[in-house]
């Protein structure tokens, strides 16, 4: 039966009904227990998700609506390897990258472990040659520098990793990461480096993709432009990718290439040789520990009791706010400098899973799907648009993320950030009654209608949800556990929203009309065949080109 129809959905909606008004801080009032009920610690990892708008209903009936999807059914089907990627035929098992040695892993009817092994193997070499510094650029010297340039799954998973984990880089190698086909991106990253000591990553699993390809292509003629000699590409251009013919057709040697699959989805794939960077940067231990911390979270998500298993948990109240309180909007905020592009992250992880409109039969959904994630690090974030967590209109769950241990301890720094990130969870939940704020301007001085005008303004309606994870450290194996973490619980939505989570349809139309457009900057005549607004918008370029510089060659025309 439909989702939205069902006696799971129905239950839900009448329970949203009986206990929307209730206030969380009273419902700690009146269950001791309710702390230790709703948190859960994983190894070195602690959710607590008590300060949600929940009892221990809500979650039985959450719980009852995950049954209702077969979600033990799909999670196998998923681990085994089946084709749950319906619309390309393909199946999904990232999950395997990350297997201690020793399991089979059988993709259509065929074990991948050794190929997965192979390509680690190569990996580890080629990773201790660079960081040896017995892999040399075309002069002789060393390479200092390693440029990654992909986009989408190709850049987001590794530039975020090598972000988060410096403090555990051993330093001998400096990470870019171009992904832009805006050529400033390129054109800044490359001012700094050394065309002797400088080795580019391609990584594109489809490698046609324009951004990429243009960017490569752009910084191969940068090498060529003092190396000269294509001869020299070899031992300054390796290329990540699923697809060999391609390669070789951009000119890198195949002995060059780091392959993997097409059952690795992209935004799924720092797991596999997407993430050389990665390793290039931490060195392959490091990269083999945040391989071993997403396993052990798979492993959790394998075995744990639904009720007890933190995906599942982070998914259904995920659910619980989009699909019942109208809440369309997810915040991920880590306090943590090291976790910046987190949210970007989680952006495409997400958004790119689970916003679709359609369910598995084709049809529409009438029930809201992925949410809008978004977020920065705190603290910037409480000084940017923490006014509208608290004082908006929109509920707006928010996901905190703090680790304990500071990677640079400094001071009181990390008990200021902590203390932050505890306080904003304690105020999102508590709010400030009109008799406080009352209280607060009274003490102040104010009385009459001063006081009657501010008051509203200084009026916190509080019961604002959110989930705090906390890890012990975040080190190597603690990221792979949270990544996986994330991963999990989008599978575990779009198992319930009973949609694909793993094609990315969406995202095409607009690439086939901007390769309609590119050849049109170069027509005589006006261009007359869109609609009034793009006609205008394409012209305007047309002149403006028409009046500037002529474009570089070998660059537009190229795809
Ligand atoms: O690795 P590729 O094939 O260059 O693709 C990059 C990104 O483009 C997308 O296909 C979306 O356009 C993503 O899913 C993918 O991560």
């Amino acid at each position: 039966m439909y989702l939205s129809r069902s006696a799971e959905w129905s239950a839900l909606e009448s329970h949203y009904q009986d206990t929307r008004h209730h206030a969380m801080i009273e419902l700690f009032g009146a269950d001791p227990d309710r702390h230790e009920r709703f948190s859960l610690s994983l190894e070195a990892i602690h959710l607590d998700y008590s300060k949600n708008r929940i009892t221990p209903r809500t979650m039985e009936l959450l719980m009852e609506l995950l049954r209702r999807s077969g979600i033990e059914e799909k999670r196998r089907r998923m681990f085994e390897g089946e084709r749950i990627n319906f619309t390309e035929q393909r199946a999904v098992l990232h999950t395997a990258l990350r297997r201690p040695p020793g399991y089979s892993m059988i993709v259509d009817g065929d074990d991948v472990s050794a190929e997965v092994a192979s390509v680690l193997d190569q990996m580890k070499a080629f990773c201790g040659k660079v960081i040896s510094g017995e892999w040399i650029g075309y002069t002789g010297k060393r390479i200092t520098d390693v440029v990654n340039i992909g986009i989408g799954g190709s850049d987001l998973g590794p530039y975020m990793v090598t972000e988060a984990l410096k403090p555990f880089a051993h330093g001998k190698l400096r990470a870019y990461f171009v992904s832009n086909v805006d050529g400033s991106h390129l054109s800044e990253t490359l001012k700094g480096l050394d065309r002797e000591t400088t080795l580019f990553i391609i990584a594109s699993k489809t490698f046609t993709t324009q951004e990429t390809l243009a960017n490569a292509m752009s910084a191969r003629a940068w090498f060529l432009d003092e190396a000269g000699s294509v001869d020299h590409v070899a031992r300054h251009f390796v290329a990540v990718s699923t697809n060999r013919e391609k390669v070789e057709e951009f000119g890198i040697d195949p002995a060059n290439m780091f392959r993997f699959w097409d059952w690795v989805g992209g935004r799924y794939s720092l797991w596999s040789a997407i993430g050389l960077s990665i390793a290039l940067c931490l060195g392959f231990e490091r990269f083999s520990e945040l391989l071993a911390g997403a396993n052990a979270m798979d492993e959790h998500f394998l075995n744990a009791p639904l009720e007890a298993n933190m995906p599942v948990i982070l998914a259904m109240l995920g659910i619980w706010y989009n699909n019942f309180f109208g809440a369309h909007s997810q915040a991920i905020i880590p306090y943590d400098q090291y976790l910046h592009r987190f949210p970007a992250y989680l952006q495409q992880l997400d958004m790119e899973s689970n916003g679709k409109r359609v369910d598995r039969a084709g049809q529409e959904a009438d029930y809201a799907t992925g949410p809008v994630i978004w977020g920065e690090p705190g603290t910037n974030a409480q000084h940017a648009f923490f006014q509208l967590l608290h004082q908006g209109t929109e509920i707006i769950p928010v996901d905190f993320i703090v680790s304990l241990k500071s990677q640079n301890p400094m001071g009181e720094h990390h008990d200021m950030l902590v203390a932050n990130c505890f306080a904003q969870s304690e105020a999102l939940m508590r709010g400030k009654s009109e008799a406080e704020a009352r209280a607060e301007l009274e003490a102040a001085g104010l009385t009459g209608g001063d006081l009657a005008k501010l008051l509203p303004h200084k009026l916190f309606p509080g019961n604002r949800p959110t989930n705090t994870i906390v890890l012990d450290e975040l080190n190597p194996f603690n990221l792979g556990s949270l990544i996986a973490l994330y991963e999990h619980k989008v599978f575990v939505q779009g198992a319930v929203w009973n949609i694909n989570s793993f094609d990315q349809w969406g995202v095409e139309l607009g690439k086939q009309l901007a390769k309609a457009i590119l050849p049109e900057f170069d027509f005589d005549e006006a261009v007359e065949s869109h609609d009034a607004s793009t006609n205008d918008l394409i012209n305007r370029y047309r002149q403006f080109r028409k009046g500037s510089q002529p474009k570089e060659p070998d660059q537009l025309t190229l795809f």
